[in-house]
């Protein structure tokens, strides 16, 4: 069972130093409340919290996070840390299982066929707007109140979507971050909508900012998995041996026809807990009280988060040993920062898995790479071919996109940079790779004399390797030039933004508002990425 989607643990030793927009808002009285967690946590709910680990304030994110406390001793590698009876957890299951929690739908929910066409962070809002607004107790775990665990989530997120306009233009310097978070606003509040029209009255002073509330708490502290069956049930083994021992002592049949029966229902339990749901893409989204308290790194993550069948519960256990005293992370997945910001409202320095997104090779100017290419006009038809090929990126406009996106797709969490996150097909500059391969493959075409295309068969699809030197060295002058043009079309330079930063952070007077903060780090952060691409094209 796994954070979204994949838990890596890595040894690299830098820790990536992050700050979250959310973590800057944590209030006092938050610190307050969540001191209250711990002890609701053991006395009450049954979660088993290792005597070496503390929720308090994390010193990366600037929040609150998992920290091994001071007694001097390692945490070894492999102990679980924290565990959680499955019945405390918070589910929702798709495609058609809906929140385990069944008074939601049975109570709350008048058209289902309505509400299962909801991603499943709305089908969490509405979970959220029940425990918080109408009952904190589940129906799985009656006696257990779950309003200390509410009182500990943060009530304010400053997420992009909470930004105006022009915010999000005028700080991000991001065209696609500022297209993603607009797609995003209009989709969630369509959903918002569809929650409405198929909730029963006890919804209806459900307010967007509710809404919002619910989906930002269960996008950043739900983790996914496949395995959606039942939880082992010892008590159908037990009994099937009964029946083995009555049939064979009774001499109703062989031993052999009694541990044919006994294989069936093995078989049937494991078709029912493994192979159905994988069968049926089943996928659950899980929120696990003091659990959700872990903070995220992509390089050093040293906890994992796994369900355990047999114990029908959810641990947290460490992947390499950890001194006293020092913050427990585990990696929410591959994230960029796009989606760091997005969802989780931080930016990561250094991550590993931070793309940039540049416009399709359709709206690249043609006239700037062809000067820098030596003058000469890149062949006619040239860029006909490429947009046959499909390497132009779409031609939609931005109204045509946003209608031809189906609700919700585009901000589901595994989106990455699918058709769905990346709708123009803009072009892709990744800190692990670098410029689309198939971007330069297009470049080379692009730039190729007509001896050169000739020789290639007329075909774009030949020039997937280097052609020649001379091709080479023009297709990578193209792609440089652009992403050049790209980084001076920002209105601060990297240079300037550091200085903001240094100017801001040791400013006792606060003056930017953490939203803004963020924003500063995130366009440092591409604009590091788009000159490293620079470098790699020399
Ligand atoms: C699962 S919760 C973790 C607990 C959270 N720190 C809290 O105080 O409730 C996820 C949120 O923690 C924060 N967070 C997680 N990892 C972070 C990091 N490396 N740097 C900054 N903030 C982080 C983000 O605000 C994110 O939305």
């Amino acid at each position: 069972f796994q954070y979204h989607p994949t838990h890596r643990t890595t040894t690299a030793n830098k820790i990536a130093t992050t700050t979250s927009c959310l973590e800057a808002v944590v209030s006092s009285s938050r610190q307050k409340r969540v001191s209250g967690l711990s002890d609701w946590g053991k006395e009450t709910a049954g979660i088993q919290v290792a005597s070496t680990v503390d929720i308090k304030e994390s010193k990366i994110s600037g929040g609150l996070g998992l920290v091994t406390n001071g007694s001097g001793v390692d945490t070894e590698a492999g102990s679980v840390v924290v565990t959680v009876p499955a019945s405390l957890a918070l589910s929702v299951e798709l495609p058609t299982g809906g929140p385990d929690d069944i008074g939601v739908v049975k109570d709350l929910v008048e058209d289902r066929n309505v509400f299962r066409s909801l991603p499943w962070y709305s089908q969490f809002a509405l979970y959220f707007y029940k425990l918080d607004k109408i009952s904190p107790y589940k129906d799985q775990a009656k006696d257990v109140n779950l309003q200390p665990w509410l009182d500990s989530l943060p009530r304010k997120f400053t997420t992009p979507i909470h930004w105006d306009v022009k915010e999000r233009e005028e700080w991000l310097q991001y065209t696609h971050m500022v297209e993603s978070v607009e797609r995003q606003e209009n989709s969630w509040k369509d959903m918002y909508s569809k929650l409405q029209s198929c909730c029963s009255s006890r919804v209806k002073d459900m307010t967007w900012d509710d809404f919002l509330w619910g989906c930002e708490c269960a996008r950043s502290r739900a983790f996914s998995g496949g395995y959606t069956g039942t939880s082992f049930n010892p008590f159908v083994y037990a009994f099937t041996f009964f029946l083995v021992t009555v049939y064979v002592a009774l001499h109703l049949g062989t031993l052999e026809q009694a541990a044919n029966g006994a294989a069936i229902v093995f078989c049937v339990s494991v078709l029912q807990d493994f192979v159905v749901p994988k069968f049926f893409k089943s996928k659950k989204y899980v929120i696990c009280p003091v659990i959700d308290m872990a903070n995220h790194n992509s390089l050093r993550a040293t906890a994992n988060v796994a369900y355990e069948y047999f114990a029908n519960s959810y641990s947290l256990s460490t992947t390499s040993s950890v001194p006293s005293n020092t913050e427990l992370f585990i990696s929410y997945g591959s994230r960029s920062n796009d989606q760091l910001l997005q969802y989780y409202g931080f930016v990561e320095q250094d991550n590993p898995h931070d793309t940039y997104v540049m416009p399709p090779l359709r709206d690249w100017d043609i006239a700037a790479l062809e000067k820098a290419c030596g003058g000469i006009a890149f062949p006619s038809g040239r860029l006909q071919k490429l947009d046959r090929a499909g390497l132009l990126g779409t031609s939609l406009s931005n109204d045509a996109i946003a209608s031809s996106i189906e609700t919700g797709e585009e901000t589901t969490e595994d989106e990455g940079l699918t058709s769905a996150g990346n709708p123009r097909g803009g072009v892709v500059l990744s800190r692990a790779v670098g410029i689309d391969p198939a971007v330069i493959q297009a470049l080379r075409a692009l730039v190729s004399s007509d001896e050169e295309f000739e020789e290639a068969g007329f075909s774009v699809g030949n020039f997937a390797a280097e052609v020649n030197p001379e091709n080479e060295r023009k297709a990578r002058i193209a792609a440089r030039t652009a992403i050049e043009m790209e980084l001076a079309s920002k209105s601060t330079t990297l240079e300037m933004d550091r200085e903001m930063l240094k100017r801001v952070t040791s400013s006792k007077t606060g003056l930017q508002e953490p939203e803004e903060l963020m924003a500063i780090m995130f366009r440092i952060e591409k604009k590091k990425l788009l000159k490293e691409t620079i470098d790699k094209l020399q």
